[in-house]
């Protein structure tokens, strides 16, 4: 697990620059960033970050990094300095499956082939999930 420093995710991610916003969810926004070794990352930074659930926050990454699967995206560390709370994950591309989904330039590539493999990724991602929730 690596803690990453908060320079090196400002200076990865060109200190959350509206370019590289990939999306929003409910903890907070993502942003694509390149480490200097050339990987790319998505880096959630938590809103409502206060520095004061500092433990709180380390023992749910801790937590987190023990998950592990290939329908899974891999967390590979944390920053926590100051009053951020960050959350470094390995680059997926091709962006969401509600972009293909719901766009009806790009559904076709959705082949019913394709979908049930989705479905099936998915549901093996969940059923690991349950499984370890229960251990
Ligand atoms: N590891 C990643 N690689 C590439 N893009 C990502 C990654 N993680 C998140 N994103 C992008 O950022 C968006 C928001 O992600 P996030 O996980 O915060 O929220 P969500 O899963 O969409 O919603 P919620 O957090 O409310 O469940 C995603 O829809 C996706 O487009």
């Amino acid at each position: 697990m690596l803690r990453f420093d908060l320079g090196m995710i400002l200076i990865a991610t060109d200190e959350f620059s509206a370019e590289n916003k990939l999306g929003q969810g409910g903890f907070g926004s993502v942003y694509k960033g390149i480490l200097p070794s050339g990987q790319k990352i998505a880096v959630k930074r938590l809103a409502g970050g206060s520095g004061q659930g500092d433990l709180e926050f380390k023992n749910e990454v801790l937590l987190l990094t023990r998950l592990q699967h290939r329908n899974l995206v891999k967390l590979l560390g944390f920053c926590n300095e100051g009053d951020e709370e960050i959350l470094v994950y390995e680059h997926v591309p091709n962006s969401s499956l509600d972009q293909f989904i719901f766009d009806e330039h790009k559904r076709w590539l959705l082949t019913w082939d394709v979908r049930c493999r989705i479905i099936e990724g998915v549901a093996r991602g969940l059923l690991y999930l349950h499984v370890w929730i229960k251990a």
